[in-house]
C-alpha cells in the first residue's frame, strides 16, 4: 500500500521541544529578525469591474497597476465570495488537519517512500535533497479542469470538504478571469489575451496549508522563500496571524491581510507573458511561537499546450522580448528540476 511508506515521525504537529535538525535553515538563510509592514494596495473588485461613469474603475485599475509593478501582490475586497463560504472553507481545512496522523496519511502524496505526486497530503517535502524542511503540513488537490478532478484522492473527513472546496474554487475562478482581463486592459492588450491563453484546459491546484506554532521562528520557515510557478495565485489567510513575507528591492516585508480579503500574486508564467512588466515576487512564510496559521491557496496555471511568450502587443524596438518562448509543459518540468536545487528555471529563459 502506497500510504504505509510515509514517514509519520515527520508530522510537524507531533514534535515537541526544540526543533529537529531537518528543519533548521543554514545560518545565512535564516529568517530576519524584524520586517516592516508592506503597504500592499487593496483593490475593490466591484468597483474595478463597474461601468466607469464616476472614474472609480479607473482609480482601482491605477492602484492595481501600481501594486503589480512594485509588490507583485495585491489584496482584494468586494470579491464576491460570501464570508460564510470563506469561513466554511477555513473550517473544513482546519478539521482536515485536526484528523489523527493515520487519517491524513491515507491521502499521502508520497507514492513509495520516494516519489511524490502533485496531489495529496504532505507533512514534509524534498527531504532527500539536503534542504531544510518547511514547518507546515499541506493538502494539495487539483480543482481544474473540472473533468480532471480526482475526487478519490480528496479526503472524506470532514465530509463537507469536497463540496465546500468546489464552491470556493468556482468563485475564485471568476476572480481569476476578472483579474486577467483587468491586467490585459492595463497593458493595452486585447481584453481576453490572457484568458485565451489560460483556457478551460488549464490546471488549477488548491493547496490547504497548516502551520503549527513553532518554538524557534528564528531558525525555520513555515514555507521557504520561493516564486509561484503558474499564472496567478489567489490566497486566503485565516485571521490576522501574519507570517507571509514578500521581497522587494532586496528587503523582506510583512504582508498583513485583513479578515475576508484575498491576496493575489503574479506567478512566473504570467511574468513571461507580460514580458516582466509585472514580475513574480519572491515570498515566504515565517512561523509563529504561539499561534497556529491556516491558509488556502489556489494556483492557476496556463494550459499545458500553451506556448508561453511575451505578448507580441507589448513588444517593439525599444521593448524587446526579455524571455524565450517555452511550452507550459516544458516550463513546469524545468521548474521542478531547478527548484530542487534552489534555482529559478525562468532565469534560463531570460534573453
Ligand atoms: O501559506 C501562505 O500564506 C503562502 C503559501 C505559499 O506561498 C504557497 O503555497 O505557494
Ligand atoms: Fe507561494
Amino acid at each position: 500500500m502506497e500510504n504505509e511508506a510515509s514517514p509519520p515521525e515527520l508530522i510537524v504537529q507531533e514534535l515537541t521541544g526544540d526543533v529537529p535538525a531537518q528543519y533548521v535553515m543554514p545560518l545565512q538563510d535564516r529568517p530576519s529578525a524584524a520586517a516592516a509592514p508592506a503597504p500592499i494596495p487593496v483593490i475593490d473588485l466591484g468597483r474595478l469591474s463597474s461601468p466607469d461613469t464616476d472614474g472609480g474603475a479607473a482609480e482601482e485599475a491605477a492602484k492595481l497597476r501600481s501594486a503589480l509593478e512594485t509588490w507583485g501582490f495585491f489584496m482584494v475586497t468586494n470579491h464576491g465570495i460570501e464570508s460564510s463560504l470563506m469561513d466554511a472553507m477555513m473550517n473544513v481545512s482546519k478539521e482536515f488537519f485536526q484528523n489523527p496522523p493515520e487519517e491524513k496519511q491515507k491521502y499521502s502524496n508520497l507514492l513509495d517512500g520516494k516519489r511524490f505526486r502533485l496531489q495529496g497530503y504532505r507533512s514534509e517535502m524534498l527531504k532527500s535533497e539536503g534542504r531544510a524542511l518547511d514547518w507546515s503540513e499541506r493538502l494539495s488537490l487539483q480543482v481544474e479542469p473540472e473533468e480532471a478532478r480526482r475526487l478519490d484522492l480528496w479526503p472524506n473527513h470532514p465530509e463537507s470538504l469536497r463540496d465546500v472546496l468546489i464552491k470556493y474554487a468556482t468563485k475564485t475562478k471568476i476572480i481569476r478571469d476578472l483579474i486577467l482581463r483587468a491586467m490585459a486592459n492595463i497593458l493595452g492588450l486585447d481584453e481576453d489575451y490572457f484568458v485565451n491563453r489560460i483556457t478551460t484546459k488549464a490546471k488549477a491546484l488548491a493547496r490547504l496549508g497548516y502551520y503549527p506554532p513553532c518554538p524557534r521562528p528564528d531558525l525555520v520557515f513555515g514555507f521557504k522563500p520561493h516564486y509561484d510557478g503558474g499564472a496567478l495565485t489567489i490566497l486566503f489567510v485565516e485571521g490576522q496571524v501574519g507570517g507571509l513575507q514578500v521581497l522587494r528591492d532586496g528587503k523582506w516585508y510583512d504582508v498583513i491581510s485583513k479578515p475576508y480579503t484575498l491576496l493575489i500574486n503574479i506567478a512566473e508564467c504570467m511574468e513571461i507573458m507580460n514580458n516582466g512588466i509585472f514580475p513574480s515576487p519572491a515570498h515566504r512564510v515565517v512561523t509563529n511561537m504561539d499561534k497556529e496559521r491556516l491558509s488556502v491557496a489556489i494556483f492557476y496555471g496556463a494550459d499545458e499546450e500553451t506556448v508561453l511568450e511575451p505578448a507580441p502587443g507589448l513588444l517593439d524596438e525599444k521593448r524587446p522580448a526579455r524571455y524565450m518562448k517555452v511550452k507550459t509543459k516544458d516550463y513546469h518540468n524545468g521548474v521542478f528540476g531547478h527548484f530542487r536545487q534552489g534555482k529559478r528555471f525562468i532565469d534560463t529563459l531570460k534573453i
